[in-house]
């Protein structure tokens, strides 16, 4: 076994999309970046997550826009080729191959460790390639780790070669029996996905709703949706048991009672596969964490900065699903871009670094970086207070900021205002029958909008201009001044704000 030792400024644990992004920005400066990863450069998102699960969710959708567009429904006479639409699923996931991300990861000037990082001590990793070689490497400057998160399967599915959303998002068979567990937007976006690929689906969830981190009208729009479409949703249960019998697994489901007097229901159900959508933990096990004081499999905690809280000297740092503060594609990049600027701007090895801001501010600088404030690009403030979450089931769900919930919880006045999308000009046009609500969580001291959340056909589009509104606390008096076209969906920013009285 060959021994190598390397030394770089910066060291970067995974290259997933978060991992991918923090490299590249932190070398912005002319600091040397490696990027350790064991498997596929481009991480789940590319491979196992976003990319493919929404290719198979997409033709579903467009089947639908078009049956509710009289004309164009008469147009679709077959239904979803589940054949063709795996093979599509294949081409937007690269056939799980990622020559072309080396190629740009190289082509960016990063350097490329094929292996598994762990720590030995503060700023020194060994890494064990995937080709037998061991090194030995040292971050002069910084590690980042962006190790992703891994899947939570219970202990009652342990013996039943559950499915988790890797292999549902990269099988090549529909199993005509599927039983989804959870409740949250795994389940949701799978249970739609493999109901319009033709397979009987029950989705088990523990709670009394769907995406219980959305305002509870999404939840009830998707279980209605599902149910609609024939997939059976049972809320409050739990599998007690689950046997795997050659090629079926037989489950047996308690159910809570709804009359409240009855005690709990019984159901056997036999399924060709049980995918397990019960949520992820950081992939913290085997960093080696305990040389740094730190606890194996806990989240890696950070500040806005994404410098980890515990461990001092201001090198380490970690973005992405391993912090628990982010659990999506988009907010993992923005804390990626994040610390990879404060990285490139606080070490940054050009003579005369200090206080180079650029054209507009907008440079790099390593004064600007040590006085940073809130909102400031070295600052991921966002994270607290405006993350956005599409979920794409059918009907889609998106929201951003907080929950009516959320806000009254933080101890915050607030006036709810809410559309029923049907009545806009522009739901007439898009859809026979659209259904879809929108609601604003408004701050009435300020008369800025805290959150908003969008179910309905083509609303993820939407989400953006609300984002817009609740990061730059645009006041509703102001918003009055922002027109939305005729006939969009966008409509309803004008309905909404006719509903406060404008
Ligand atoms: C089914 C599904 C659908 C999703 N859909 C969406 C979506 O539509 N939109 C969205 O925004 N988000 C979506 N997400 C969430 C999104 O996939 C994650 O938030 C995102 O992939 C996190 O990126 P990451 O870089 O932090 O982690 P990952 O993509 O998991 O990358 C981490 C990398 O670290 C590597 N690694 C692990 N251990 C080591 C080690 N010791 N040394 C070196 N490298 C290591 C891994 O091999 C991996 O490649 C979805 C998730 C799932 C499960
Ligand atoms: N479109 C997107 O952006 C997208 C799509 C998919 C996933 N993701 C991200 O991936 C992350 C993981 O998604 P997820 O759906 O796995 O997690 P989740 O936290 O959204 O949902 C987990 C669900 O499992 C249930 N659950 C937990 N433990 C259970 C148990 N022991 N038995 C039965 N039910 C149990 C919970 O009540 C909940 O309903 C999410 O945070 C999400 O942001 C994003």
């Amino acid at each position: 076994m060959a021994e190598v030792t390397d030394e770089y400024d910066v060291v970067v644990l995974g290259a997933g999309a978060v991992g991918e992004n923090v490299a590249d920005r932190a070398s912005r400066t002319g600091l040397s970046v490696a990027v350790v990863e064991p498997a596929l450069v481009g991480g789940e998102c590319s491979y196992w997550a976003c990319m493919p699960s929404k290719a198979l969710l997409r033709p579903g959708d467009v089947l639908a826009a078009a049956r509710a567009v009289p004309g164009a429904a008469a147009a679709v006479t077959g239904r979803i080729d589940p054949a063709a639409v795996l093979v599509r699923r294949d081409e937007v996931a690269a056939h799980w191959d990622d020559t072309g991300q080396v190629a740009w990861l190289e082509g960016a000037g990063l350097t490329l460790l094929r292996g598994r990082a762990r720590f030995t001590a503060p700023r020194a990793l060994v890494v064990e390639g995937v080709d037998g070689t061991v090194r030995t490497v040292t971050a002069r400057r910084a590690v980042v780790v962006a190790t992703g998160s891994v899947p939570v399967v219970p202990g009652t599915f342990a013996d039943v070669r559950p499915w988790t959303s890797r292999e549902a998002t990269s099988t090549h068979r529909v199993p005509p029996r599927l039983a989804v567990v959870g409740g949250g937007v795994v389940a949701t976006e799978l249970a739609t996905a493999f109901a319009d690929l033709g397979s009987e689906v029950t989705v088990l969830v523990r709670g009394g709703r769907l995406l219980a981190a959305a305002e509870p009208f999404a939840g009830e729009a998707v279980a209605r949706a599902l149910t609609d479409r024939g997939v059976r949703v049972l809320l409050g249960t739990s599998v007690t048991s689950a046997v795997r019998d050659g090629d079926e697994v037989r489950l047996v489901v308690e159910r809570r009672s709804t009359a409240g007097r009855h005690g709990d229901e019984t159901e056997r159900l036999t399924v060709d596969e049980v995918l397990v959508a019960t949520g992820r933990r950081p992939a913290t096990d085997d960093l080696g964490l305990e040389t740094l004081g730190l606890r194996p499999g806990d989240a890696l905690e950070v500040d806005d900065r994404l410098q980890v809280t515990g461990v001092d000297g201001g090198w380490l740092f970690a973005a992405g699903d391993v912090t628990g503060r982010t659990a999506t594609t988009h907010q993992g990049k923005y804390d990626a871009r994040v610390v990879g600027d404060v990285i490139a701007a606080r070490f940054d090895p050009r003579p005369a670094a200090e206080g180079q801001p650029g054209r507009g501010g907008r440079g790099l600088s390593r004064q600007a970086e040590a006085q940073a404030a809130p909102w400031s690009r070295y600052r991921a403030t966002a994270d607290v207070a405006a993350v956005p979450q599409v979920v794409f089931t059918r009907p889609q769900v998106a929201w951003v900021g907080r929950t009516h919930d959320q806000a009254q919880r933080d101890g915050l006045e607030v006036e709810v205002l809410a559309y029923e999308l049907g009545g806009l000009g522009g739901a007439s046009v898009t859809a026979e029958g659209y259904e879809g609500r929108v609601q604003l969580v408004v701050d009435v001291a300020r008369d800025v909008v805290l959150g908003a959340t969008f179910v309905g056909p083509d609303v993820a589009d939407m989400l953006h201009a609300a984002t817009v509104a609740v990061v730059g606390e645009v006041p509703l008096s102001r918003l009055w001044h922002a027109v939305p076209s005729y006939p969009t969906l966008s409509e309803v920013w004008l309905r909404l704000l006719e509903a406060a009285g404008r």
